[in-house]
């Protein structure tokens, strides 16, 4: 008996674009549906049957960022995860994926991360019928609307929608004759089926699914938030409608070589605080509160050593990056309440100023409390310093 070869599939998901028509706030796949993004939603879609490869092409300058998400859906399945810069068509997106894939891939699936809702089903029909047919397969719904051709806003002629569907994603191919087709490809074509057949290759047809609608406009976020809210799929769905609590804690030993720098402020004439940043365990606290309220993982998800474009910030770039990551979210921060635990220094004369810079840098109030441990713990014997933070945020819209 002959046997079938197993394929090995590769996904690109395209997720590089601006979203102008959506204007989130971010570039699309970043902005939030529930507590997680699109690109993260997209993500679970395909965690959920793993194929050899999913190369993520993103904006340049948002890797680390998508980095972050494949991480919290594939964990210790990542190093099948690629992540590249797009460009500035979604084909020239597809192409910087296609120059990524490993030598070993022979079928790809191209697939929008604004279809963020896409059913793990729809991914199994395309891989399969490019594997009984070799032809290049799009999931299709039928068109629903009745269709008129117009000219000057004078409709011209009514439109047969018979014979018509509505192209979504992912579309697969093999991949020797997407290679070819992309490397002969002279038209922008705004799907990879189009220019498949542009090269003279075939394009067959399986069944989409109506959740694989492509997050276009604020109504598509809206119809997205509510199909999430009444129990569509995704894995890592968050309620939205409640406030969300988070607490973070921080330490730091004293014995830096830097001036201390803390809650914010640089304090003249007190001893440094050790740290790979600039050791501002108050900040510190209060991010990890935040991002622990959002859902968002902690510190280390975002500002790791695996992150070099943050090696020795300060306190304050944190919080504002802080602030970007839960905006596209979806939350606003309500407020922040942190303490500190320290003999030094005495914060009393300069509570306000410290409330006014972490305010600032987080664009929500932070209130300040300081206190000594009557000589007791660490803290006490003055070895350094610990800070406790609690967050409140709530959905954004
Ligand atoms: N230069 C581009 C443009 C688009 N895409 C991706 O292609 C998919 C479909 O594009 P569309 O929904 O039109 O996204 P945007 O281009 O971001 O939207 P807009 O046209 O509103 O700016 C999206 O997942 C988008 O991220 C891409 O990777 N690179
Ligand atoms: C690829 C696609 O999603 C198929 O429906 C679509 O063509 C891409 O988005 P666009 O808005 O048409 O550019």
């Amino acid at each position: 008996m002959d046997l079938i070869p197993v394929p090995r599939v590769a996904v690109i998901v395209v997720a590089a674009g601006s979203g102008t028509r959506l204007a989130g706030g971010a570039p699309k796949a970043f902005v939030g549906i529930d507590g997680s993004s699109i690109l993260r939603h997209a993500l679970d879609g395909i965690a959920a049957a793993p194929p050899a490869q999913v190369v993520i092409v993103v904006p340049s300058g948002r890797e680390g960022d998508a980095r972050t998400e494949a991480l919290s859906v594939f964990g210790d399945r990542n190093e099948l995860v690629t992540v590249v810069a797009g460009g500035a068509t979604r084909q020239q997106s597809v192409a910087a994926g296609l120059a990524a894939l490993w030598a070993d891939v022979d079928t790809v699936l191209v697939h929008d991360a604004a279809r963020a809702l896409t059913p793990p089903a729809v991914f199994a029909r395309v891989i399969d019928e490019v594997r009984r047919s070799g032809a290049g397969v799009i999931p299709m719904r039928p068109v629903v609307d009745t269709l008129k051709r117009v000219a000057d806003a004078v409709v011209t002629e009514a439109v047969d929608r018979t014979p018509l569907v509505a192209a979504q994603t992912p579309q697969g191919f093999p991949r020797a004759a997407l290679e070819d087709a992309y490397a002969r490809a002279g038209a922008e074509h705004t799907d990879d089926a189009a220019l498949f057949a542009a090269a003279g290759h075939e394009v067959r047809t399986v069944d989409g699914d109506d959740l694989s609608f492509k997050i276009t406009t604020p109504a598509d976020l809206d119809r997205a938030r509510h199909l999430l809210r009444s129990g569509a799929p995704a894995a890592s769905a968050a309620p939205l409608a409640l406030p969300r609590v988070g607490t973070g804690t921080d330490v730091h030993a004293f014995g830096g070589d830097a001036p201390l720098r803390l809650a914010g402020l640089t304090w003249p004439g007190e001893p440094g605080l050790r740290g790979h940043s600039d050791g501002d365990a108050v900040a510190h606290a209060i991010v990890d509160a935040v991002l622990s309220a959002a859902g968002l993982g902690d510190i280390g998800t975002h500002f790791g050593v695996d992150r070099p474009e943050f090696a020795g910030a300060t306190g304050e770039v944190f919080l504002r990056r802080t602030a970007e990551l839960v905006a596209e979210a979806g939350f606003a921060v309500g407020n922040v309440s942190v303490q500190v635990q320290a003999n030094r220094p005495r914060f009393s004369a300069r509570r306000a100023e410290a409330e006014a810079v972490l305010s600032a840098a987080l664009g929500a109030p932070v209130s300040v409390a300081a206190t000594t441990t009557d000589g007791l713990g660490f803290t006490g014997a003055g070895e350094g310093v610990s800070a406790t933070a609690v967050a409140l945020v709530h959905p954004a819209r």
